[in-house]
């Protein structure tokens, strides 16, 4: 067994488990069923064996709705997707805009450090603005209507204006070129679309003009009425009438609020499953695919993490560093069911300075902080201490996702901010818009351990034959055995159902493959994901994870910057071998002796199997937009697959890099030697 699986070390333990809102519902569903659930373990199985518990969660939730539902689920339109909930009535928005007061709903910061703060009342009033404005134009209920913008209250209360109507809100960062919006917003065809005109990014600041103006003429002919553009972000003016003539079809942020008629904020009550939200797969070739997102299930997931998992409440500032291309975003607006305030950060956490950042979280009181591997790994890589920096007392969670959470992250980021934070790492994904495994308020955190299955999630872990191997602590494929709320409805377009279907559930027919490599501890219940399971590396027959040897490197990062790990195998080549891929911090260089080191290092955690065929010297290491290390993209270049990178990769020039490895043998020493540390 894995020394990190025999040896799990407790890194946290909760104080009050009994004051949780997790415990809150196991002894609320006890009561009402006169049931003896008597912790997590139970609470869960009894999650995923009776549907009742998605009914018990709606009354523990108080989702607000006008219809209550008949029943708790029914034959839907596709036979792995159910429909919930039937008969109910209700509205995506009118469930995050229920508090209507004078507390912060949401505060909108920029790098500049400006900070600017919108009631309750306020985000409500402006809604309803906008709403009207939308229904003059002829909006109504099942229209699409697409955004390029930034994370900031425009983009709140355009995405709640849009599902108060019921019409369907998808949005992207400003940073996707062009190319990648259309690839989008064509297939959805929205009838609206709400873009900035401009956008500061680490000081600069960036003309998005000509990019609206590209995407307005192509939407045309995909049935765009109107794009309204919105005050700069720099100046907060409005477009110049001259630069609006430049815009096919465009209109002022202002004007267009002009063309409502104030009418008063409607609801529109539909079914749980009206779709709401369209999110993209993260496709790195090809046309990304449009993943429809339900009314009910969004809410219902987000909530439950939220204030189940998190314990959000009226009292919490919740701040998660995401884009508007992301499926965080969603996730982050459903802190406004829970009665929170959410704080939008638009900009870079690095600019002018990391530290700057960090002591705004902490003069904003931050109370749940949800970031990435990545910027963790920055800071600490950089030896700053945010404690050192701020007072982080207010500072109750810290969420980690994006990426895999390495056991030497997980340690420092418990001493980092405040030592009696509950660090919650999760996974899931776009797909289906929440989490399958994160954190467990009422157990301990284990070093490198994501604490457990999400509630009402039956996940399992799969070998190649569809065997379940969950209990002996041999990774295998991560799959989730039944419905829940948040299934994808559909892609859009694909009317048989037949491109989601071959997405998720042609592997093991019928049943829910996410793609993700992932083993439980046998001791713990505890849950590692090593990496995607379509990048498993394989040499000689060893199957483990990449982030198995990210963990390994974490030892390096004073030096290191970054790495990037995949399989190569070729049709000549009898075995894959491993490729790792090292970019040096600024200032330090590659070496015979650092590589020796890394190899040592990788040795001695994991075993002589692990280390890499070839350890090189990298320029820049590819990402999504949704800042994912490439490794697929990589793993076929590699391999001798030629891509055609699509807009959803965010620096495609660098899958160039690649493609010399591909003849490895002529280019190291003619063949002769097994490593080289550039070429
Ligand atoms: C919750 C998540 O899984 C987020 C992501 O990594 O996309």
């Amino acid at each position: 067994m894995d020394p990190q699986l025999a040896q799990p070390r407790i890194l946290w333990r909760p104080t009050n488990p009994s004051h949780t809102s997790l415990d809150a519902l196991r002894r609320m569903i006890n009561r009402k069923h006169g049931l003896k659930l008597k912790d997590f373990h139970d609470l869960h199985r009894y999650s995923v064996e009776d549907y009742t518990f998605w009914l018990d969660l709606w009354q523990y939730l108080g989702v607000i709705s006008s219809v209550a539902p008949e029943k708790i689920l029914q034959e839907g339109r596709f036979k792995e997707i159910p429909a919930w909930f039937p008969g109910a009535k209700l509205n995506y928005a009118e469930n995050l805009l229920h508090r209507n007061d004078d507390a912060i709903a949401c505060s909108s910061a920029r790098e500049t450090g400006q900070v600017t703060h919108h009631s309750f009342r306020e985000l409500r009033e402006r809604v309803r603005l906008t709403a009207a404005a939308m229904r003059a134009s002829g909006l109504k209920t099942g229209d699409r209507v697409a955004a390029i913008v930034t994370n900031s209250v425009h983009a709140v209360v355009i995405a709640l204006a849009t599902t108060s109507i019921g019409a369907i809100f998808s949005s992207t960062a400003t940073d996707m070129g062009s190319q990648g919006i259309l690839d989008r917003y064509k297939q959805i065809q929205p009838r609206l679309v709400f873009s900035e005109t401009d956008v500061l990014y680490a000081g600069k600041r960036i003309d998005l003009l000509p990019k609206a103006t590209e995407v307005s003429k192509e939407l045309l002919s995909h049935g765009l009425e109107r794009i309204i553009l919105l005050p700069s972000t720099v100046t907060g003016e409005e477009i110049s009438s001259s630069a609006n003539k430049i815009v096919p079809k465009s209109i002022s942020w202002s004007r267009f609020l002009e063309s409502g008629d104030g009418g008063e904020l409607i609801f529109e009550q539909l079914p749980f499953g009206h779709p709401t939200y369209i999110l993209y797969s993260s496709g790195t070739s090809g046309p990304p695919k449009c993943i429809v997102h339900c009314a009910g299930g969004v809410l219902m997931q987000g909530k439950k993490e939220l204030t189940v998992g998190y314990g959000l409440g009226r009292d919490d500032t919740y701040f998660q560093y995401t884009t508007t291309g992301w499926m965080m975003w969603p996730y982050m607006l459903s802190g406004l069911s829970c009665g929170s305030r959410i704080i939008c950060y638009d900009g870079s956490p690095f600019h002018p300075d990391v530290r700057t950042f960090l002591k705004f979280l902490s003069d904003e009181g931050v109370t749940v902080f949800g970031t990435s591997p990545r910027f963790l790994s920055e800071v600490q890589g950089n030896s700053i201490h945010p404690s050192k920096l701020a007072n982080f007392d207010a500072l109750r969670v810290v969420v980690s996702t994006g990426a895999v959470l390495t056991p030497p992250l997980f340690e420092w980021t418990q001493q980092a901010f405040n030592p009696t934070i509950h660090l919650v790492s999760i996974s899931g994904g776009t797909d289906i818009c929440s989490s399958f495994v994160g954190g467990v308020s009422t157990m301990p955190v284990y070093v490198g351990e994501i604490q457990g299955k999400s509630l009402g999630m039956k996940v399992e872990i799969f070998d190649l034959d569809g065997k379940n191997i969950e209990d002996t602590g041999v990774a295998g494929e991560m799959v989730c055995t039944r419905p829940h709320p948040s299934l994808p409805i559909c892609f859009w377009g694909d009317e048989t159902g037949e491109k989601l279907r071959q997405a998720y559930f042609s592997t093991y027919p019928g049943i829910w493959r996410q793609g993700d490599f992932i083993v439980k501890n046998p001791k713990t219940q505890g849950l590692m994901i090593l990496g995607r399971s379509d990048g498993v590396l394989n040499p000689s027959g060893v199957r483990f994870g990449s982030a198995e040897i990210y963990t390994v490197m974490d030892q390096f990062s004073d030096v290191i910057d970054d790495t990037l790990c995949v399989g190569q195998r070729r049709p000549e080549d009898r075995d894959e071998r491993v490729l790792l891929f090292v970019k040096m911090r600024p200032g330090h260089a590659f070496s015979k002796a650092l590589e020796e080191r890394m190899r040592a290092a990788i040795r001695q955690a994991l075993s002589s199997r692990h280390v890499p065929a070839y350890i090189f010297e990298i320029e820049e290491i590819p990402y999504t937009v949704n800042n994912k290390k490439i490794e697929i993209a990589v793993k076929q270049i590699v391999s001798g697959i030629t891509l055609k990178p699509s807009g959803t990769v965010a620096n495609p020039n660098s899958l160039e890099l690649y493609y010399k490895y591909r003849h490895l043998e002529r280019l190291v020493n003619g063949g002769r030697s097994k490593s080289r540390s550039k070429l």
